[in-house]
């Protein structure tokens, strides 16, 4: 969990409709919050010790938690930097929480799918105090562990209460449920030569809750050489339709120092159509505004474009409404090019909208103008006329530095950072 807690600028707007301004944490004194800060450096410092210690003790002590953390992000040793990140930087806005109301929505949001419960927070709280006292020895008082059992109790409450909003809210949406619900894989379409999209149904065949284009859903496999389930989260890639979801999955093969992806390999290979499997609700705070007549600006890198068609999609099915909408992405090539006759038939039939596909290579039958519009990676001074557009919003998804990219070239552009949105699953260290 905190493993996510990346507290960084994102300029996400606050979409969740549990604002943190009802949220009431219980407070530090002066002399706790001088004596938290007083720690910076040395979290600076030994931060990853620490968290590396602390994700080894937590998964030892409770091996039933391994079925909720990612275990190839432990292994690579993501979480333990990112939550050595997000540890100092909640020490660093120890004065202003509500500074960290963007990132407490992102995490929350994921928590929630990950099915986060108030009872897991003192067990994460007990044995990070204990690995910050380990490892930082005779300088860890009992004045300064008070001081940090303070803080961590603010910030668990912050969590507790967002996430508890966002579970009540899900059981009252016609078709919610709380945790994980049964669906079977009711269709498998293959959308290039390494996406392939999952259609899923819930076993008990009930209505689904209705979703905003841009959530994602977290779904758990078992995987037998871990002997526990992972979840994962996924882009719900197709509007609602509240019969069934669909997600659509690239095959991650090893590469470099990176391992292959062990849920996306059981997912392509191992699950055939009817095959079981546990969903979270939906949730996620990178959405479309739907009521929004102003133009929208999707940009997306390879498998990034799975929360964009499902933004496209719920635009052009808005009858009456002719919202201005430019598709913008990157792929390698063609033959990795996935949903490209949808995006096709969508331009063909829906005036409001156009696209701007970049392929870094061009494979072999890969046509100019029909699935490609230039080769290389984006390049805004190809496209600014028509995609830097009054009063846009530009929702961005894609691999880290392809985001990074596009979020620097439109604030050069003179984008403001409000009307710049992006979906970050990732650590900030990929
Ligand atoms: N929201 C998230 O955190 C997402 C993360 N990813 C991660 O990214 C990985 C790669 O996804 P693929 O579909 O294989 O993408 P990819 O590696 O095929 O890249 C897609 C396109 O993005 C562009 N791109 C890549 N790096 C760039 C850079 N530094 N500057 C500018 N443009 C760049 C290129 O045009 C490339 O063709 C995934 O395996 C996943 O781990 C992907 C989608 C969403």
């Amino acid at each position: 969990m905190f493993a996510q807690l990346v507290f960084r600028r994102l300029n996400l707007p606050w979409l969740a409709r549990r604002t943190y301004s009802s949220v009431t944490p219980r407070g530090l004194t002066m002399q706790q919050k001088q004596i938290v800060k007083s720690t910076i450096p040395a979290l600076q410092e030994h931060g990853v010790t620490i968290t590396t210690l602390f994700y080894k003790r937590l998964l030892e002590k409770h091996p039933d938690l391994k079925n909720v953390f990612n275990v190839t992000h432990q292994a690579t040793g993501e979480q333990p930097a990112a939550l050595a990140h997000a540890v100092w930087a909640y020490a660093v806005n120890i004065d202003q929480p509500k500074a960290l109301s963007t990132a407490v929505s992102r995490i929350g949001h994921k928590h929630a799918s990950l099915g986060i419960m108030p009872d897991h927070y003192p067990i994460v709280g007990e044995h990070l105090l204990a690995a910050i006292k380990d490892v930082l020895g005779p300088a860890v008082n009992d004045q300064v562990l008070d001081a940090w059992k303070a803080a961590y109790q603010q910030l668990a409450d912050i969590f507790i209460n967002f996430e508890q909003g966002l579970y009540q809210q899900g059981v009252k949406t016609p078709g919610g449920w709380k945790g994980w619900r049964k669906f079977y894989v009711s269709k498998k379409v293959p959308e290039s030569d390494e996406i392939i999209s999952f259609h899923l149904t819930p076993l008990d065949k009930g209505v689904l809750p209705s979703y905003q284009p841009g959530q994602f859903v977290s779904v758990r496999c078992y995987v037998p050489e871990l002997g526990s389930y992972q979840p994962r989260q996924y882009s719900l890639s197709d509007m609602s339709n509240r019969i069934n979801f669909r997600i659509s999955v690239k095959r991650e093969f090893a590469k470099d120092s990176k391992p292959a992806g062990q849920i996306s390999n059981v997912l392509h290979e191992s699950l055939p159509e009817g095959a079981e499997l546990d969903v979270s609700m939906p949730f996620g705070d990178f959405i479309l505004d739907i009521n929004a007549s102003t133009p929208a600006v999707l940009i997306s890198g390879g498998v990034g474009l799975t929360p964009m068609m499902s933004m496209l999609k719920t635009i052009i099915s808005r009858q009456g409404q002719a919202r201005q909408v430019v598709f913008v992405h990157a792929a390698r090539n063609g033959r990795v090019h996935a949903m490209k006759s949808d995006l096709i038939q969508i331009v063909a039939e829906n005036p409001s909208v156009s696209r701007v596909v970049f392929y870094e290579e061009k494979a072999e039958n890969d046509t100019h103008g029909l699935d490609y519009d230039h080769i290389g990676r984006v390049d805004w001074a190809k496209i600014k006329d028509k995609a830097i557009l009054p009063d846009a919003d530009y929702y961005i998804c894609g691999p880290q530095p392809f985001m990074k990219a596009q979020n620097k070239n439109l604030e050069s552009l003179g984008v403001s950072p409000e009307r710049i949105h992006m979906e970050v699953f990732g650590s900030p260290h990929d």
